[in-house]
């Protein structure tokens, strides 16, 4: 049975129109005129337990609604959502204890005061036994290195530290499904790498379901093996990134440095040459001849040098979104 089970789900939001000047303002109060957005038409999916999923789509996509429908933070115009066996929406005390969302661009944490205070409210808040509050905090904040830190002033953390305290705060306690909105949004590289590890680690030690936002595709590729397209709130496509990739990408760059020039025609038979500048060759292979190719290179060729590479997955899923076609 899957853990999150979306069927046919559409957010319409109504936005007043409001005309410049006197008259727009008078006409705003007594009469309003509204337009619809539809930001999120018709999107059906399920996700079961223990799974990691990307959700990705342009700005302006649907994202951040569908997450607040599947928290219950928004009702939906349309459609059904059942996240572990509740419907979000009725906000029942069972189903917030099952669940956590972190957004990357807002914060929990207290800002004049320790972590470790806010960490104690959240644990009063959920009823959680002191004995396996004090479990819970020591194995989190181990995972997360943050041991020293939870008794400073939030506002003292850097944004990584606080970051992993907010992330400390949602999972105290243990929600077996977890909606993260841009957690690494602003961090440097290392943060990024350290939030992305332990929510590696922790996926896998509470098998815990988890979907993902993100516009930093390396978090992706770390971690979700399954993605979800949205564009302009229409669900474009749910399957393997891999898949997407072999779609969309089906061929990588080598790069052969050769001991000395050749003629192109000599080179064609390896795959399609990109450029030949002096020494050096780039060709298009396609992934499944990929092993063959190079080892015929190196077997054929005098070669100094030889790299491959792949296309960035920004610039395979910006194109798919630029043309909207999956
Ligand atoms: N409360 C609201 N009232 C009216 N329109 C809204 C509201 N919230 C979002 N929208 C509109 O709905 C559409 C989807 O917005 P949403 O925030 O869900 O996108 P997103 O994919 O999360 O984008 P981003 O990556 O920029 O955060 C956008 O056109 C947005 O302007």
């Amino acid at each position: 049975m899957p853990v999150i089970d979306v069927e046919h789900l559409t957010k319409i939001y109504p936005v007043a129109i409001k005309q410049p000047g006197l008259k727009g303002t008078l006409t705003h109060f007594f009469r309003r005129t509204y337009r619809q957005v539809k930001a999120v038409q018709d999107i059906s999916f399920q996700i079961e337990a223990g799974e990691m999923v990307g959700f990705l789509g342009p700005n302006g996509a649907g994202k951040t609604t569908t997450l607040k429908m599947l928290t219950g933070l928004i009702h939906p115009s349309s459609g059904r959502v059942e996240v572990a066996g509740y419907v979000p929406f009725r906000r029942q005390p069972q189903f917030l204890e099952k669940i956590s969302l972190v957004m990357g661009q807002k914060q929990q944490l207290l800002w004049d005061l320790p972590a470790l205070d806010s960490l104690k409210i959240n644990a009063a808040v959920y009823k959680i036994p002191d004995r396996i509050f004090a479990r819970r905090l020591q194995e989190l904040a181990e995972m997360l290195s943050l041991q020293e830190k939870l008794t400073q002033p939030v506002r003292k953390l850097s944004l990584g530290e606080r970051m992993k305290a907010e992330l400390l705060a949602a999972l105290l306690h243990h929600p077996q499904v977890l909606f993260l909105d841009e957690p690494t949004l602003g961090l440097d590289v290392n943060a990024q790498a350290a939030v992305r590890e332990f929510l590696k680690e922790y996926n896998q030690r509470y098998q815990a379901t988890i979907l993902l936002t993100s516009h930093y595709m390396a978090d992706i590729t770390a971690l979700c093996k399954r993605v979800i397209l949205i564009h302009q709130g229409r669900l474009m496509y749910d399957g393997s990134l891999e898949e997407l990739l072999e779609r969309f990408a089906p061929c990588r760059e080598v790069r052969v440095e050769l001991a000395h020039p050749m003629p192109p025609e000599k080179l064609a038979r390896y795959g399609e040459i990109e450029t030949v500048e002096g020494q050096e060759v780039r060709f298009l292979v396609r992934r499944e001849k990929l092993t063959t190719t190079i080892s015929q290179i190196l077997a054929q060729l005098e070669v100094i040098d030889l790299s491959v590479t792949e296309p960035p997955i920004e610039d395979v899923i910006g194109r798919l979104f630029s043309t909207g076609v999956v």
